[in-house]
């Protein structure tokens, strides 16, 4: 983008996880790490978690691919809450018509259901617990793991949801380290593409408390791809059933997981925030 850029975008957020989106499909190029980073600026820029791009669909029968990049300017796999407003967004600009389409994501296609009571519902894909497809470097796939950190040695549960996650059980998500033992265990070289990590409360079968600290982001109020990460890992751990809530700081997510082999299925909010333009250089000539 040349200098003495001017860019329309939309502010949304999903439990409290929040968002610019940037509707691309005009043929607007992919937004360098550099101006990503000046947008997420909660001073001199608008500030969110991850960077939202819509783009045209890859294929007929898919309404529109997303893109995803964090506040430190790194490109993401995925991004639950922002798939759900990349969804509600669709469905205002009347690309998307119907109560079900299909989104494309960097993790692949995603279906959309919109639910009566004004949430969605997508399916996440299956969880990759494959060290290698993570990535993580264990040399067999344990689905446990232990680390010594420059926090103190961390057991962890590790999958992908085409992203990285690693998850932690805590007696108390409200008491958690979160601050020190997110960097921590993201600092380990085991985790060669960083971690999203998540610190998580076991309440009862079908419900837990969550905070996660994101690759790219720090902590945030929500993290969609982190609740089925901690959901899987639990699951398997046989401390959670196969539908759990999830309560996040900024809301609540559901969670279902039918079966070892089934695709996650996540519902949740997503709202509109404000229409926003920004004008400014090209921040890569100020890096
Ligand atoms: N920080 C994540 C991307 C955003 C995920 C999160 N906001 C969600 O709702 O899934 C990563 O680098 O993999």
């Amino acid at each position: 983008m040349k200098a003495g850029m001017s860019l329309r975008f939309s502010k949304m957020h999903g439990a409290g996880n929040h968002f610019l989106v940037l509707d691309r499909r005009g043929g607007l190029p992919p937004p360098s790490p550099a101006l990503v980073r000046a947008l997420a600026d909660p001073f001199t820029g608008v500030g969110f978690d991850q960077l939202l791009t819509i783009e045209d669909p890859p294929r007929a029968g898919v309404v529109a691919r997303f893109g995803i990049w964090n506040a430190d300017g790194s490109a993401a796999g995925q991004c639950g809450n922002g798939a759900r407003c990349v969804a509600a967004w669709l469905r205002r600009a009347g690309v998307a018509g119907g109560e079900r389409f299909l989104l494309d994501s960097p993790a692949g296609e995603l279906e959309v259901a919109c639910l009566a009571d004004g949430r969605y519902r997508l399916g996440m894909g299956r969880p990759d617990f494959a060290p290698a497809r993570i990535p993580f470097a264990a040399a067999v796939e344990a689905g446990e793991y232990e680390l010594n950190t420059e926090a103190g040695r961390l057991r962890f549960g590790a999958v992908s949801m085409g992203n990285p996650h690693a998850v932690i059980e805590v007696p108390s998500a409200a008491r958690a380290d979160v601050a020190r033992l997110g960097p921590a265990l993201q600092a380990r070289p085991e985790f060669p593409e960083g971690v999203n990590v998540g610190f998580a409360e076991v309440l009862a079968a079908d419900r837990i408390r969550l905070r996660v600290y994101e690759r790219g982001a720090g902590e945030t109020r929500a993290c969609g791809s982190g609740a089925c990460a901690a959901v899987v890992v639990l699951a398997r751990r046989g401390r959670v059933g196969r539908h759990v809530w999830v309560e996040l700081p900024g809301g609540s997510l559901e969670i279902d997981w039918p079966h070892e082999d089934a695709q996650v299925l996540m519902a949740g909010p997503a709202a509109f925030v404000f229409e926003g333009q920004w004008s400014g250089p090209d921040p890569e000539s100020q890096e």
